[in-house]
């Protein structure tokens, strides 16, 4: 491709010639850099790209895109505001701008974005569409898996998926650090959704109002005629609603809420778990598949948006009603002394409350909580977790989750201080996670509901007692060794 057509929507400055040169490839890692490439340099929180400039010249790279000035180079250097939004709009116009031609669906929101974009691909490959899904569990692009690092991954790497997908739809979850960070540049949207906004995350986005700003660039990318699918019960969900339908967008709304156009009626929040949903002059009950209250509003979502593409809403129904759920959202695990264990990913204040709420509305006898807080991540969530917990829960056991940077006994010793500060009599501290695990079940009985919180699908970052490198196989550890009545 011709360096002039990739710079076609991109302002920038440079003082070579950009004619009769020719792109094999674009990449912004120096280690991918190939004859012919276009190297787009970006300050990184690591690393900056623009010390690997003389890296990719003797790569034979045939230009670069880069933000810092007075670079001098033998090939051309265009200089842009922003490299990472650069990568975006060049990845975007490299591979001839695939969210064009796909029926993209983008999720935002604290808490539901994987559980709801597993529930969509699910009704729409029910109903007949093949999808391709982008996420934090792993991506699934024509039927095969594949890693991820990040929920939202770069820019590049969101246009080489969509160009590689023979789906007719693409599901993504969109984080507000992918939205920020530029990682959706150049990518349009058909139907964008937003499941809720509650705290978490403030460590990188300073207040709730520059998060929920964050979230709402997602809705900025929707294409001409395209719909925003927005939870009206939550309070930015309606800050946002009444923003878009001042610029005319098009917005379909759903929740408890009198007026919404997909209306939750008669919750049953105890199982089998189910609403009423309530779609013009047509109601339909819905059975969830996946207990909690959160759970239902994740069915509705699911339901409008599948809507929007499809109004068949008793093909919908039935689609959701054998969802299979999601590893590690409120996975249960019985054991033979008849206590369920429930995994869940739960890592927000949120979060923590549906998934206590949930187990307490259904044990039948005691109510044990293991959880712990990842290291690096926004610190301010912590006490009110601890306070939920403690406030839910018969007995809470605080552990370690991921670490990250943070040095092991600075962890427990933040542990011990929220316990002091914001726990109760009810609690202990017991950092090594399996055996927390261990203790809580030791104590179960049954009727007794034990809730292990923040991992959900994710591997153990850490080495335990027990050589088990997940929460699922942790518990299934124990169960195994757990004698029949
Ligand atoms: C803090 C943050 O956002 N980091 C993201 C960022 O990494 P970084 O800034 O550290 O990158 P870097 O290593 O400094 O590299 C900068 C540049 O130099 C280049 N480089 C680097 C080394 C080299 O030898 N040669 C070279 O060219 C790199 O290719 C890159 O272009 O850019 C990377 C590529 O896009 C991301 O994978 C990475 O996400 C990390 C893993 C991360 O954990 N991010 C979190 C904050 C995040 O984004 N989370 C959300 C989900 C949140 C949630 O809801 O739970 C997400 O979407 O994942
Ligand atoms: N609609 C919801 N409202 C509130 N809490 C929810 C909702 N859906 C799920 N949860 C809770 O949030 C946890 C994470 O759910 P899910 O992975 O679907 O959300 P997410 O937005 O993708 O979060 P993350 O990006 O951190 O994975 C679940 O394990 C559950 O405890």
């Amino acid at each position: 491709m011709e360096l002039q057509q990739l710079l076609d929507h991109l302002l920038f400055e440079c003082q070579h010639s950009l004619t009769n040169i020719s792109i094999n490839g674009v990449t912004d890692s120096s280690s991918d850099i190939k004859p012919g490439f276009i190297f787009v340099a970006i300050k990184g929180y690591q690393t900056d790209g623009h010390d690997y400039i003389d890296d990719a010249l003797s790569k034979g790279a045939a230009a670069i895109i880069g933000e810092k000035d007075g670079i001098v180079t033998s090939i051309p250097y265009i200089k842009v505001e922003n490299s990472k939004k650069a990568l975006g709009i060049v990845s975007a116009a490299y591979y001839q701008y695939p969210s064009q031609n796909k029926i993209m669906i983008g999720i935002t929101g604290t808490n539901g974005k994987t559980t709801t974009s597993y529930m969509v691909k699910h009704i729409l490959e029910d109903i007949g569409y093949s999808c391709s899904l982008i996420g934090t569990i792993q991506n699934i692009v024509n039927g095969e898996q594949t890693a991820t690092q990040n929920t939202t991954p770069n820019a590049l790497k969101i246009n080489q998926l969509l160009s590689k997908s023979n789906d007719d739809i693409i599901i993504m979850e969109a984080s507000s650090q992918g939205l920020a960070e530029y990682r959706l540049e150049g990518i349009e949207f058909d139907i964008c959704l937003f499941t809720n906004l509650s705290h978490e995350h403030l460590n990188y986005h300073g207040s709730l109002e520059q998060y929920f700003e964050a979230k709402a660039l997602l809705f900025s990318k929707l294409k001409k005629g395209g719909t925003a699918v927005i939870n009206a019960d939550d309070y930015y969900g309606e800050k946002l609603l009444h923003r878009l339908q001042a610029q005319g967008v098009s917005t379909l709304t759903f929740g408890e809420t009198a007026d919404a156009n997909v209306q939750m009626k008669d919750l049953k929040l105890s199982y089998p778990y189910s609403v009423r949903l309530k779609d013009g002059i047509r109601s339909y009950e819905v059975t969830s598949p996946i207990p909690g209250y959160h759970n239902l509003f994740n069915v509705t979502i699911a339901y409008a948006c599948a809507k929007v593409l499809r109004d068949s809403p008793v093909e919908i129904k039935e689609a959701i009603e054998c969802f299979p759920g999601v590893e590690g959202r409120f996975n249960m695990v019985t054991f033979p002394n008849g206590a369920v264990v429930v995994i869940d990913h739960a890592h927000t204040p949120d979060a923590v409350l549906n998934c206590l709420q949930t187990s307490f509305e259904s044990k039948n006898g005691k109510l044990y909580h293991v959880f712990g807080f990842k290291g690096d991540k926004d610190t301010e969530k912590r006490k009110e977790m601890v306070k939920i917990s403690a406030e839910i829960s018969d007995h809470y056991i605080l552990t370690l989750d991921n670490l990250n940077s943070v040095p092991r006994d600075e962890m427990v010793q933040t542990l011990k201080e929220l316990h002091k500060e914001f726990g109760n009599e009810k609690g202990e501290i017991i950092p090594d996670r399996t055996l927390a695990i261990e203790k809580a079940l030791s104590m179960s009985k049954e009727g007794d509901w034990i809730v292990v919180s923040g991992k959900g699908h994710q591997a153990y970052q850490h080495t335990y007692h027990y050589p088990s490198h997940s929460d699922k196989e942790t518990v299934l550890f124990f169960k195994e060794k757990t004698p029949e009545k």
